[in-house]
């Protein structure tokens, strides 16, 4: 097996008395979809955060490509290929879609590029956009103005512009939140054609995706993880499905 890509260790986040991240431990290979499922206040949110850099551990190590990213702030984590879907604010509703692409392209690759030339005219930015675009599932709306993009296609932009900067490891919280089933079949569409292309991890309550698309699910219960498997180690392990009593989620 090769090195992890991303590195977790004994990590611990408390908010006051409670063990919101007690000392968790994760390991992902380079191109692995890894999904992190558990119930609600579980802690994913608070662990996809101390990932992106927006919260910090009271103690524990996070490393990332072979290097201890546990006290950076979210944009030196990002300038390293850490990309975190929401962390996009700057989306210009008036802007095309490719426009805005090639503009979080730009964004990406600093000033060095001639910024004196309209940005549509500069193939080093509008190629990578393009193609990104095109992974997103977004290739037939990439003239329209984002204003006129539907929710599910506004989330698939904003996958579009992680994606522009080339990451090495992609953090997805809830990417289906708030879509319609169709919309929903479209992004499991979209991520199956990234697998393996990009090292991704996950965090979705939608469970029909989740288990269509993971390699490995870790599952995450007051802060630790009780069980990290293949989804069908997961669907059929006693402590998960105790877990989840009561709940018809697993037996999809
Ligand atoms: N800023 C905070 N201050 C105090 N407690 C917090 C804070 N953020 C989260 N918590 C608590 O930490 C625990 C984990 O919350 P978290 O939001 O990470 O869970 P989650 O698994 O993402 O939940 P959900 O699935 O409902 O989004 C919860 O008990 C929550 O109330």
């Amino acid at each position: 097996m090769s090195a992890p890509l991303l590195k977790v260790s004994d990590l611990v986040k408390r908010y006051g008395g409670l063990l919101a991240t007690d000392h968790l431990s994760l390991a992902l290979q380079p191109g692995e979809l890894h999904a992190i499922i558990g119930p609600n206040g579980a802690g994913k949110s608070t662990l996809i955060g101390q990932l992106g850099g927006e919260v910090f551990p009271n103690s524990g190590r996070i490393e990332f490509d072979g290097e201890d990213i546990t006290a950076l702030t979210p944009a030196p984590r990002a300038l390293r290929g850490l990309a975190r879907s929401y962390q996009i604010t700057s989306v210009f509703p008036e802007f095309t879609v490719l426009e805005n692409v090639v503009l979080a392209r730009q964004a990406h690759c600093g000033h060095s590029l001639g910024c004196w030339t309209p940005v549509l005219q500069q193939p080093e930015l509008v190629e990578p956009a393009l193609r990104t675009i095109a992974q997103a599932g977004l290739a037939h709306r990439a003239n329209t103005r984002v204003s006129e993009l539907a929710h599910g296609e506004r989330r698939q932009l904003e996958l579009a512009m992680v994606l522009v900067a080339d990451p090495k490891l992609l953090l997805l919280d809830e990417p289906m939140a708030g879509m319609s089933h169709q919309e929903s079949g479209k992004v499991v569409d979209m991520l199956r054609a990234l697998k393996g292309r990009y090292t991704i991890l996950l965090v979705e309550h939608d469970m029909d995706a989740v288990f269509a698309l993971a390699d490995r699910i870790s599952v995450l219960v007051y802060g630790r993880i009780i069980a990290t498997g293949t989804p069908d180690e997961i669907r059929d392990n006693p402590d998960v499905r105790t877990a989840y009593l009561g709940d018809e989620t697993l037996d999809a």
